[in-house]
């Protein structure tokens, strides 16, 4: 079975094996064992009560429970921007009007924002690709809309998601061709890799001062603005049923865009409600995929399956309560795993 918990010490090496996987234009697994052991530390000791605001994050790992191997991960940072500026490029519009002449034009213009500054991120989403089936990549990235829902006053009001642009084969982006190349002289994956294990200074220093216009930009970088890679679709898809849409920031580098959401306004939050454990014999399958969690905020975990729940309960086996590490009585938030299905 699969299942979610959180990151822990000993999962440094399989991390490490994990992000020599990801490819271009994935920013926050940078394949780098000093800044990763560093991040799981910086998780662990969020879980334990010890950091401020500004460094709390938390790492989900998915783990197949037949070969106890993590094969999977998906993040989410408490407040961002608090330490070092958060960077986004605000697609805004400029009107440009001549009544003499009949002439009216809407430009679009990009210019340099920290407006997302004190918002959680969901980041760090990564699914080894042979285990891209049976709705794994549903229970890593929603797993952690559960867990917000589950641990609220631990939140701000707002949450982002930012997407990976579109690059081609070779990491070419075409957006950081027309714009990024011509202030930092870098190629976009160094860029990338430098802001991935944190070294964000160089940004401001760097980035361009002043707003712009769109037309401005070649045609191949116009049209990848708020666009995804083609691997990132499904991401998106997830997050737009859940809620999140895009507000007009992109990123700076690759103009991906950024998702945002009231943390309120997701479904999850909106729609998830307790039932009580009742172990059985043989689980009966209920009729929808139901993605359920614990409320154990230091050993929390998280499943998709097919479990009978009535008002009050919700029936497991034996194995899948083990997964969830709850016991007959224990209370677990559910939810239907997609949008579309029934309410409970
Ligand atoms: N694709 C990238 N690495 N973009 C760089 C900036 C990322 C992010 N918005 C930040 O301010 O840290």
């Amino acid at each position: 079975m699969m299942f979610i918990r959180p990151i822990q010490k000993e999962d440094l090496a399989a991390l490490l094996q994990l992000a020599q996987k990801t490819g271009t234009g994935f920013t926050s697994l940078p394949h780098n064992e000093a800044h990763l052991e560093q991040r799981i530390d910086r998780m662990i000791a969020t879980w334990e009560g010890g950091n401020t605001l500004a460094d709390q994050g938390y790492l989900f790992a998915l783990v197949d429970s037949e070969t106890n191997t993590l094969v999977g991960v998906s993040g989410i940072e408490v407040a961002i921007g608090l330490n070092d500026p958060w960077y986004d490029f605000h697609v805004g519009t400029q009107v440009h009007a001549s009544k003499e002449l009949g002439i009216y034009r809407q430009m679009k213009k990009l210019s340099l924002s920290n407006d997302h500054t004190g918002n959680s991120e969901l980041c760090t989403l990564f699914l080894d690709p042979d285990y891209r089936k049976d709705k794994n990549g549903q229970l890593l990235s929603k797993c952690r809309l559960l867990f917000l829902a589950a641990f609220k006053d631990k939140f701000p009001k707002r949450i982002i998601a930012e997407m990976r642009g579109v690059s081609d084969e070779n990491g070419r982006s075409p957006f950081w061709e027309s714009l990024g190349r011509h202030f930092f002289t870098l190629d976009f994956d160094q860029a990338d890799y430098l802001t991935g294990i944190g070294s964000k200074s160089f940004i401001a220093e760097l980035m361009p001062k002043h707003a712009f216009y769109v037309d401005f930009l070649t045609p191949s970088a116009q049209q990848v603005i708020a666009e995804v890679h083609p691997n990132t679709l499904p991401a998106r898809r997830i997050l737009e049923s859940e809620g999140m849409r895009y507000e007009g920031y992109v990123d700076i580098f690759d103009a991906g865009p950024t998702l945002e959401a009231y943390t309120d306004d997701l479904r999850i939050v909106k729609k998830s409600r307790m039932r009580q454990v009742t172990i059985v014999e043989s689980a009966l399958l209920g009729e929808q995929p139901l993605l359920i969690g614990n409320e154990k905020y230091q050993d929390f975990r998280a499943i998709i399956c097919n479990s009978q729940v009535d008002a009050a309960h919700i029936y497991l086996s034996q194995a899948e309560a083990d997964a969830l590490a709850v016991v007959s009585g224990e209370q677990l938030r559910v939810v239907p795993l997609f949008e579309k299905e029934s309410t409970l």
